[in-house]
């Protein structure tokens, strides 16, 4: 679909006017270029008076839009501070009515945001169109104004976070209408140093960050650890040079592990770094130890040569650790220590984002994070002058100024990442997240690790294997907003526009091993086993109709009939040539050679029951294939009932030869001459 039958679907009526007149743009450009003589000057001072006419309009109106939006929220606290000190008995009721209005104020946020990127993507591809048509360059001139009128930058956070708290007041007072679907029974601070949970991986297009912040909020607080200060993570992964962590995560090796070191900010204002480490345990389970070292000893503790004395010194002043708190630290200290010892773990990789989490205060069974701005930028010693002044991390990008490396050095992840780590002891999942996961504003990626992303990215050539989703990277998730019909979709992936919904689903062998194998055999070509690997994963549009479903319908393409040709000719080789050899040792058996018989006939009905089978097999596929049913596809009984049956018949076979007796006595002959 064109840009500006998508921008017309989407915008919100009651703005309309106030969007950028991306048809008007069109027809003064179409205007200019089929003029006689082409295009000239006076066409292009026309053209950027228009555009820039344009932009300042949209910049106003957010503008306009948003502190209205501000002062409507600022009413609700007010509003809300007057309820909670007015002891009146209608109390509940004014709450509902701010919960009205506060669910009416996020509405208007979403439509904002929406507003914000719509306009920015119709500027850019104006611009694109100009650019490529007519002999100017608007590229100087566009940077500049935008940063005139920056209201694409504009993030509309700390709107967010007061109507968080605010759903949060409406919530507390109504404790009858336990919206997180959670028992309110308090519950009490956990370790600082260990925390126990699942953890489920989800990607979000960024059309969709604010829907999926807003959604949350209505169910959870965002918590902000100490209010005014930067909301950026910083993350130092270490590894060895054969990037054997990397390897265990990707292979979920039992037990695999992270070891990094963590910061909160910007480096220049942060002194305290955590050392923390997270082991994979069962399932999507996982284990976080973490401590925090002052930025001084963070050397000494990288080479074992300071084990946390002083801090170890105040657990033991302090009457609230136990002996074996304190056990338990030295433990954790040693076992870290010697694996970066012992594996020769040095940095390798470094990734920034801007987190914002949700979770209620103290309570540990829901915590929600959402990180944006993800960049994985290389923290390898392939350069040494570059961590001269500290040994355990370069300080050249200490400032977060990552657009001034080399495009080799760096990589901005497309998404944003949602994490929901749930602590519930047995309890179940609370019914929204459930909502949420169905709701088709975020896409599952199971196995995530941005670690595992950044070396796969930046260390493509050391990394012995990559991980299933990379491929995924390039096709667009973004789901159709529910104002665009399928068909539009459908017209859109026709058009190969970037907004072509795809997702790969995933084979089943996947799941269980974060792997695309590139080593097997004869060290084929990355990119060539990883396009084979995704071959045999069939690649699929997303189900319009059925958001619920993480796969939709298959496209149906000629790999797919072959592959399913390809596995009826296996079955049918193997049932073929076991029914050879069941002949063979059929006509070979001399008349009274009741073993051979019987053996032969044992091995007849294996082949031909496995021949009925393929056909069978082969013919439901293809029925599936045509109907674009997503699946699953693969057979797991079938093989393991073939093995089973050709391991008792082989079996058997050597047992009654080993026990002639036993045919005798079955038949009643009297002599008979066991030989095959
Ligand atoms: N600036 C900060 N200084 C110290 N601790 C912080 C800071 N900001 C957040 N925290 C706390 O750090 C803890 C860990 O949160 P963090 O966001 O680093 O990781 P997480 O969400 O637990 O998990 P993950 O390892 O998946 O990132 C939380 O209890 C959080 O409140």
């Amino acid at each position: 679909m064109k840009f500006g039958s998508q921008l017309r679907a989407a915008l919100y009526v009651d703005w309309a006017e106030y969007y950028i007149d991306y048809d008007g743009l069109k027809k003064l450009l179409k205007r200019g270029l089929k003029k006689e003589g082409g295009y000239t000057g006076k066409d292009e001072t026309e053209f950027v008076e228009k555009l820039d006419k344009e932009l300042e309009k949209v910049y106003a109106f957010q503008n306009a839009k948003y502190e209205e939006i501000k002062s409507k929220v600022q009413r609700c606290e007010d509003t809300a501070n007057l309820i909670s000190k007015d002891s009146s008995s209608n109390g509940k009721e004014r709450y509902t009515e701010i919960e009205r209005q506060i669910n009416a104020i996020t509405e208007e946020l979403n439509e904002l945001a929406k507003y914000k990127r719509l306009n920015y993507t119709g500027i850019m591809k104006i611009i694109k169109k100009h650019n490529r048509r007519t002999k100017f360059d608007l590229n100087p001139f566009i940077s500049v104004r935008l940063k005139a009128c920056p209201f694409y930058k504009e993030t509309f956070e700390p709107v967010v976070i007061n109507l968080s708290q605010l759903y949060h007041i409406v919530h507390q007072a109504d404790q009858s209408s336990s919206s997180l679907n959670l028992p309110s029974i308090p519950t009490t601070l956990p370790s600082q140093e260990r925390t126990l949970r699942q953890s489920t991986r989800y990607w979000i297009h960024p059309d969709n960050v604010m829907e999926v912040k807003t959604t949350i909020l209505r169910h959870l607080p965002v918590l902000i650890y100490k209010p005014g200060t930067d909301a950026s993570i910083t993350s130092l992964y270490f590894d060895n040079d054969a990037f054997e962590l990397y390897q265990d995560k990707v292979d979920r090796k039992p037990g695999d592990q992270l070891i990094r070191l963590r910061w909160y900010g910007i480096k220049e204002s942060t002194r305290e770094i955590f050392v923390e480490r997270k082991v994979h345990e069962q399932g999507e389970e996982e284990s976080k130890d973490r401590f925090a070292v002052k930025e001084k000893y963070v050397d000494d503790f990288l080479k074992g040569n300071y084990s946390m004395d002083k801090a170890i010194k105040k657990m033991k002043e302090n009457p609230g650790k136990s002996e074996d708190d304190i056990k338990n630290f030295q433990t954790l200290i040693k076992e870290i220590q010697d694996t970066i010892r012992e594996k020769k773990l040095q940095p390798v990789l470094r990734t920034y984002y801007h987190r914002m989490a949700f979770q209620i205060p103290r309570d540990e069974r829901v915590r929600i994070s959402l990180d944006t701005e993800f960049y994985m930028i290389r923290e390898d010693n392939f350069d040494i002058k570059r961590r001269q002044e500290v040994a355990w991390r370069r300080t050249d990008i200490d400032n977060a100024d990552f657009g001034k490396l080399s495009p080799s050095e760096y990589t901005k992840f497309p998404y944003a990442i949602l994490e929901v780590k749930l602590n519930l002891n047995g309890e179940q999942e609370p019914n929204w997240v459930k909502e949420l996961v169905k709701s088709g504003l975020i896409e599952e990626a199971p196995q995530f690790s941005k670690y595992v992303h950044g070396v796969a990215t930046l260390f493509t050539s050391q990394a012995p294997s990559l991980p299933y989703w990379l491929p995924n990277i390039d096709k667009d998730i973004l789901k159709p907003s529910v104002r665009q019909s399928s068909e539009d979709y459908e017209e859109d992936y026709d058009e190969g526009s970037s907004s072509a919904l795809y997702g790969i689903s995933q084979d089943r062998s996947n799941r269980g091993k974060n792997i695309i194998d590139i080593e097997s055999g004869d060290r084929r070509d990355k990119g060539k086993a990883v396009e084979e690997n995704l071959s045999k994963a069939v690649i699929i549009p997303y189900n319009v109709k059925e958001p619920e479903r993480v796969v939709g319908s298959v496209k149906v393409e000629a790999k797919v009939f072959f592959a399913n040709e390809r596995t009826f000719f296996s079955w049918m080789k193997f049932s073929i040539l076991l029914s050879t050899f069941a002949l063979a040792l059929f006509n070979a058996s001399a008349a009274d050679n009741e073993l051979g018989m019987r053996c032969a006939i044992a091995y007849t009905g294996i082949g031909i029951g496995c021949l009925i089978y393929s056909v069978y097999k082969y013919n439901s596929r293809l029925s599936m294939i045509n109907s674009k049913h997503p699946g699953p596809y693969d057979d797991i009984f079938a093989p393991i009932f073939v093995c089973l049956s050709l391991f008792l018949a082989s079996g058997l076979n050597f047992y009654l030869k080993l026990h002639p007796k036993l045919i005798e006595g079955s038949t009643g002959a009297s002599t008979t001459n066991v030989t095959n």
